[in-house]
């Protein structure tokens, strides 16, 4: 699908990067030449996922371990990612933490596990980043990972969908701030993807898991290839010109649940037939 060095030699970091689409995603840029820098808070599954991932497709992985909720140790890490590449190009914000509850059951502590992780976290990282860019003179890119509830809001992830929102208010806004420091700002929204983190906490039975299937036209979940090749698209030097852009990648999950008759397509034929009898006009 594309040059296998269209990142050729971009040195990126990825939040989560140690699991689910920060894994994947990363294993696609590896392929196609970029170096990277994996973090999150559990060092053993960071080192144990970079060996899996340098084995498999070459190139190379530096870890780091952090969470992203410490703004000392984000500020640290980005630090050691830049001392051991000499430079750092891009930023993936992929980190997160969601699980699904009714919101008056949430004690403040929850509330701000997810908070924490998904809006002060992306933007920790974001601010240490920018502004070593900033003062290098030199400009970047960074890559937010949110939800398409970001814009519709969603009942029972309330501090996720007030996060993500967040998120997506912070890529708008530095899109425009940060051009002028040739800094570009995009985010992915994608649909449902199985991933074992987002399974085990938002769709833990099989019951809800075909609630999330079936609310997809596509009627199927997302590849995640599918969703690599498109963070890779859009981080190339090719896409230069996207900024401030949040691309949808769901099967059209969201403009179904947005749509008022688009639980028709569970309509058989047979009852299509007898309702175009009872709703056209007689003699017609
Ligand atoms: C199907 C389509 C998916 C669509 C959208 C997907 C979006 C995603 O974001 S998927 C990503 C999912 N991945 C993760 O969430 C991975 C990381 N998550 C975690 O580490 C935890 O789930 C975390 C967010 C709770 C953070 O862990 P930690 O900092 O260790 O927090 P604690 O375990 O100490 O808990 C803090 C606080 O939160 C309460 N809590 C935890 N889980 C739940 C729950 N399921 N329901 C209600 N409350 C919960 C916990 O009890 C603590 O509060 P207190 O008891 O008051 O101290
Ligand atoms: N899968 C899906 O269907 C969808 C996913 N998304 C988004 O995609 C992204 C990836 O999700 P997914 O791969 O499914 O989930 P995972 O649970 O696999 O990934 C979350 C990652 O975040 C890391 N992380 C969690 N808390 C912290 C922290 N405090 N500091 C640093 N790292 C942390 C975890 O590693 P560790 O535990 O080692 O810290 C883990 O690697 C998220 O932004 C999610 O919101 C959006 C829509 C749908």
């Amino acid at each position: 699908m594309f040059r296998s060095d269209l990142l050729k030699d971009k040195v990126i970091i990825i939040t989560g990067g140690g699991s689910g689409l920060g894994r994947s995603m990363g294993e696609r840029f590896l392929e196609l030449g970029a170096k990277l820098a994996i973090t999150s808070r559990n060092a053993e599954k960071l080192t144990n996922a970079a060996n899996e991932m340098m084995a498999e497709k070459g190139g190379e992985v530096f870890t780091v371990s952090c969470d992203v909720r410490d703004p000392e140790a984000v500020e640290q890490m980005i630090d050691s990612v830049w001392n051991h590449f000499g430079t750092v190009d891009i930023l993936v914000n992929n980190a997160a933490g969601n699980f699904i509850s009714p919101t008056e059951k949430l004690s403040h502590r929850a509330v701000d596990a997810v908070l924490g992780i998904v809006l002060h976290g992306t933007f920790y990282c974001t601010l240490a980043l920018g502004k070593k860019w900033i003062e290098a003179g030199r400009g970047g890119q960074c890559l937010n990972i949110v939800t398409t509830y970001a814009w519709t809001g969603s009942g029972f992830v309330v501090p996720s969908a007030a996060a993500k929102a967040g998120v997506l208010g912070m890529t708008r806004s530095l899109a425009v701030e940060w051009a002028r420091y040739g800094i570009r700002m995009n985010a992915i929204a994608p649909g449902p993807f199985p991933t074992q983190g987002a399974w085990e906490r938002l769709a833990p039975t099989p019951e809800l898991a075909e609630q999330a299937l079936n609310r997809v036209p596509l009627r199927r979940v997302g590849e995640h290839s599918e969703l690599a090749n498109l963070a890779a698209y859009m981080l190339a030097d090719e896409a230069g010109y996207i900024n401030g852009e949040c691309i949808t990648i769901d099967g059209g999950e969201w403009l179904y649940g947005a749509g008022q008759f688009s639980g028709l397509d569970r309509l058989p034929n047979e009852m299509w037939d007898m309702l175009s009898k009872m709703t056209k006009k007689s003699g017609s």
